[in-house]
């Protein structure tokens, strides 16, 4: 099946060799794919087919699931902006304006297969079907939020040498500012009803586009998608995903953690930049035919999300546990959700306090999954397995996570140590091809036969797994290890705190010790700072061991965070050691 090549300096590439039997689709031998096709592959019971293109063999398919009536009337996507608008296309609508859309990328904005298509939108329609419109094209799609600003614009657009960009007003003028000195990009496209000089206007070329079009067959390893990472430790990866890996390979995802059938609405909160909003927003949720549902909210807030939850049919949500320990200072107890059901959260790690508020006010369990945009979920808590709060549940199939040590060796049950995802005998498909243009940081995620994530934890003996930390996030004070995770969680079941970011810092005689920058509630601001902080850290004592205590506090106002909403501790970090 898979070829693994020995390459000058001890690089290693993997060649997958993908199965011959999916025949082209004009061939009388072809047979679409299945639900069931996919399972067993993303269990790896089946080869994964010669070629892949999710347009065509997912999208299509439901397409012609709804006509013949074999899915119920829901839509494929259902956006909504709160003032008033909405726009609810089926499958089919989907399937003729992304074809549109398709030959709007080709023609007028003269693209080929394989080039690059940086796309900055906000959750507008439009973004999903320039992403659709991509895969029938074999472009390659690179998201990026809105938030982005002109230099991180610059970066991403020189580092990927990007042929095209989409964007929206918000972005055009720092698009504008940087563009003569990007050689490689040839065309922008905007997506706005107005005109602007030296773009041409989605809109309009949508409008007289063409809904004849051909979808490109592409290889199942076929570039589809650069995601740039979070940045939460310096400079984003360009993390290059294949068709296979993104299309294929959250089909048990979005059963078994996502808990979706073709009548459920998801309402995923993912910023459309990162992967988050691929798994929840399109291939897990469109894999298994249900409803992808979208608010385009001008900026995050409590009494909107709320009124959502109780106005539409929405059945699952996900979103960061940011949005959690925002909503828990609310008294839920007065919402009546319409048709919530199942609730998902990850991408940091969810204190269990958070989970207990959650549950006693709404009545509904938090379901948290662990990844990466590398590799997508890694763990996650199953809809129907018990929950251990604290725990980010379980490996999830295909990966073999396991514990390891510095030198590759796996650490038994209750260690702690790097977590880590076991290649056997094949490079799992739903991995991430490379890091463009960054082989050594690519090689450097492998140690021996491991997958290392950079991240610390521990499994207990039933097999769920315990965050403790990213790598470099650890403390080491008076030899005793000290993840910030277990210090921030002790810290936030205190009433006085709504969020923490604990870091080291730098102590004459321990050489470091722990330092919690503590966000107050609105209560406790004007307390007596030194008796607060005498009571917290009496707190973390009683809950924790006591070594783990914060002997530095400090109460700020807000918490550093990247784009999506993680605490930079990096950040904090380096301010307290003078390196800032
Ligand atoms: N449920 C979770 N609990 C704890 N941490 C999580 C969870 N889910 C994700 N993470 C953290 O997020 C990381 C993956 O995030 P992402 O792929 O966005 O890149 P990043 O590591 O934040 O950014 P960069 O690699 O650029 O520094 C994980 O390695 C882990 O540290």
């Amino acid at each position: 099946m898979k070829v693994l090549l020995h390459c000058q300096r001890l690089r290693f590439i993997w060649l997958a060799k993908p199965a011959g039997r999916h025949f082209h689709r004009d061939s009388h031998l072809w047979a679409p794919l299945t639900l069931d096709d996919f399972e067993a592959i993303n269990r790896c019971e089946k080869p994964l087919p010669k070629n892949f293109n999710f347009a065509a063999d997912v999208l299509d398919q439901w397409s012609l699931k709804e006509k013949s009536g074999e899915r119920p009337a829901n839509p494929a996507l259902w956006w909504v902006n709160g003032k008033g608008d909405e726009v609810k296309w089926s499958f089919q609508e989907l399937g003729s304006l992304s074809r549109k859309a398709a030959n709007v990328l080709t023609k007028p904005c003269g693209l080929q297969r394989g080039d690059r298509v940086a796309v900055i939108l906000p959750r507008i329609p439009e973004w999903w079907l320039i992403n659709v419109a991509c895969m029938r094209t074999g472009l390659v799609f690179m998201p990026g939020t809105i938030q982005l600003t002109r230099k991180d614009i610059l970066y991403r657009l020189q580092a990927s040498k990007a042929k095209c960009i989409v964007a929206s007003e918000e972005v055009a003028p720092a698009v504008d500012s940087i563009v003569s000195e990007c050689p490689s990009l040839k065309t922008k496209l905007l997506v706005s009803p107005n005109h602007w000089d030296g773009w041409l206007n989605f809109q309009e070329l949508l409008q007289s586009a063409s809904e004849e079009h051909n979808c490109v067959e592409t290889g199942s390893q076929e570039p589809m998608a650069i995601y740039f990472t979070s940045g939460t430790t310096g400079s984003p990866k360009m993390a290059q995903h294949s068709q296979g890996s993104l299309g294929i390979g959250y089909t048990l995802c979005g059963r078994y953690w996502l808990d979706l059938t073709s009548s459920d609405i998801m309402w995923n909160m993912s910023d459309t930049g990162w992967i988050k909003a691929a798994i929840g927003s399109v291939f897990s949720t469109w894999l298994r035919g249900a409803c992808v549902f979208v608010h385009r909210m001008a900026q995050f807030d409590t009494d909107i999300f709320l009124d959502t939850l109780t106005t539409y049919p929405i059945t699952t949500l996900c979103s960061a546990p940011t949005v959690y320990r925002m909503l828990v200072q609310k008294d839920l107890k007065r919402y009546q959700f319409k048709r919530l059901r199942h609730c998902l959260t990850g991408g940091e790690p969810l204190n269990p306090e958070v989970l207990e508020q959650w549950k006693m006010q709404t009545g509904l369990e938090l379901y948290e999954g662990y990844g990466q945009t590398e590799v997508g979920i890694i763990c996650a808590n199953r809809k129907g397995e018990a929950i251990k709060p604290g725990s980010m549940g379980k490996g999830v199939v295909p990966y073999d996570v396991q514990i390891i040590d510095e030198n590759g060796n796996i650490l038994p049950s209750g260690k702690e140590g790097e977590i880590a995802l076991r290649l056997k005998s094949d490079r799992p498909f739903c991995f991430f091809s490379e890091y463009v243009d960054n082989p050594e940081k690519t090689d450097a995620t492998i140690r021996r036969n491991f997958y290392v994530t950079g991240d610390r934890g521990v499994m207990d003996d039933d097999g769920y797994f315990w965050f403790v930390g990213r790598a470099d996030d650890v403390i080491i004070s008076s030899g005793y290890r000290i993840g910030p995770f277990e210090v921030e969680s002790a810290l936030i079941e205190h009433p006085a705190v709504v969020e923490s970011a604990v870091v080291s810092s730098p102590d004459p005689i321990r050489g470091e010790v722990v330092k919690a920058f503590i966000v107050l509630a609105a209560p406790y601001k004007c307390s007596n700072r030194e008796k607060l902080t005498a009571e917290l850290q009496d707190h973390v004592k009683n809950s924790t061991a006591p070594y783990k205590y914060p002997r530095k506090v400090e109460f700020v106002q807000e918490l550093p965070k990247t784009i999506t909403g993680k605490i930079k501790r990096n950040v904090l970090r380096d301010q307290e050691w003078g390196r800032a």
